[in-house]
């Protein structure tokens, strides 16, 4: 056997391209969007403009972004026929593999589905933007016996979301801190399910196939998924002066504790601050401090004990629970956001396509002959 090469075991530390839409910073905890601080995009600008931002470059100027939003909420709408394969998807069946199949199907009914020019997969992204906050919210009340409400043209990207979840719109400072979450989760380089995207897109298949791949590599529990696992875990402490002895009753049982580390950043994640921030604000909103103060004594704890910091997940996923989603919406409630990371990376990747394509060393069993069946007994 040849010797054995020097395998990055998930890619860890491998550059595998160059890229120009985001920056991650673990050396100082800190991440840009084509050269915007995340958190200066917080507070200074919208999801909206930040979707715009990642698929042009540059933030927009006020008739761009009339013009951006202006399309959004012209491609709103589910069509009769998707609306009709939601209703008979599985009561229980899990929103993101709802959200997933949704995508496909939108995939199928797509005018330009094999069109995979820049112009063309860039008006796709603009539908799938505008859609899968449409299906996630149609597929959440189809699961709860409720009938869809329809997209509503005079709302804003949030405030329509909420709308078509519950048949209302929260105060504005619910609709701030969902729209800083949209603006957190977009991007990340190349995580897991952005990488997904692009090796989909490597083969020349198209957007909805790309983006289909990449919802179900982020509902796994070590990425997207976390944020869900994080809302359980909370909930299985009673309170938090018991919060110290659950999670040390966890570290004797070696189990991973959901919401903390993550394969970049050692030290603290960029965008937790500002996360944890508004799920505060959450808090304060509804007057339910139960979770963030256990949440404040896990931090403590992990980090006294493991060295171990939380990643986004952990403050997105009180605040969704404190906004009053269901806990299954939390990672469908994330590829609302990431389409437009993803999206960008489909774009770029086809911009400067090579087939993604790494080796694998194989350490099976040498070359044999077949047995023919009858002698095999
Ligand atoms: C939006 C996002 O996707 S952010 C990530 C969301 N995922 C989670 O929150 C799930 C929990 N976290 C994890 O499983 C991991 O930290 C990951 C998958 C995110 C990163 O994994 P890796 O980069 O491979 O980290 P790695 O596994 O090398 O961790 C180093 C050590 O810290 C430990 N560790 C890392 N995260 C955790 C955790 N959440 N709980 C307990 N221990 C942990 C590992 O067990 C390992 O210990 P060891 O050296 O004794 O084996
Ligand atoms: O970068 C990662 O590996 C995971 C992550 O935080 C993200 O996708 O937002």
């Amino acid at each position: 056997m040849s010797e054995t090469p020097d395998i990055k075991k998930g890619l860890v530390g491998v550059y595998a391209d160059e890229s120009s839409i985001s920056k991650v910073m673990p050396e100082t905890n800190s991440l840009t969007y084509r050269g915007y601080a995340v958190q200066d995009l917080c507070e200074n600008a919208s999801f909206d403009e930040t979707a715009y931002l990642l698929w042009n470059g540059e933030l927009p100027s006020q008739a761009q972004l009339a013009a951006f939003q202006a399309e959004e909420k012209a491609n709103r709408a589910l069509s009769p026929a998707l609306l009709r394969v939601l209703r008979e998807f599985p009561r229980d069946a899990h929103p993101m593999d709802a959200i997933r199949t949704a995508v496909s199907f939108m995939g199928m009914e797509d005018p330009e589905t094999a069109d995979i020019s820049d112009a063309a997969q860039r008006r796709k992204a603009m539908r799938l933007l505008a859609k899968i906050p449409a299906a996630v919210a149609a597929s959440n009340r189809l699961s709860k016996g409720l009938e869809p409400i329809a997209p509503d043209a005079s709302l804003s990207f949030g405030a329509n979301f909420f709308h078509m979840v519950f048949g209302k719109v929260p105060q504005p400072e619910v609709l701030k801190a969902f729209d800083v979450s949209m603006i957190l989760y977009a991007e990340h380089t190349f995580n897991a399910s952005t990488f997904t995207a692009r090796t989909i897109c490597s083969t020349m298949a198209d957007m909805h196939g790309a983006i289909t791949g990449a919802i179900a590599a982020l509902k796994g529990p070590l990425h997207g998924g976390a944020n869900e696992a994080v809302m359980h875990m909370l909930k299985e402490i009673p309170s938090p002066d018991v919060a110290e002895a659950w999670l040390r009753e966890r570290f004797d049982h070696k189990a991973l504790v959901m919401g903390f580390g993550h394969r970049v950043y050692k030290t603290g994640d960029s965008r937790v601050p500002t996360m944890k921030k508004y799920a505060e604000i959450m808090a304060e909103v509804v007057g339910d401090k139960r979770w963030m103060n256990t949440s404040a004594v896990l931090a403590r704890v992990m980090l006294a004990e493991k060295k171990i910091h939380p990643n986004l997940d952990f403050p997105a996923g009180p605040a969704y629970y404190l906004m009053g989603f269901d806990i299954p919406l939390f990672t469908p409630i994330f590829v609302c956001s990431r389409i437009t990371g993803w999206a960008a990376h489909v774009l770029e990747q086809a911009a400067d396509n090579r087939l993604i394509r790494p080796l694998s060393f194989y350490t099976g069993l040498e070359q044999r002959p077949v047995v023919p069946l009858a002698q095999r007994g």
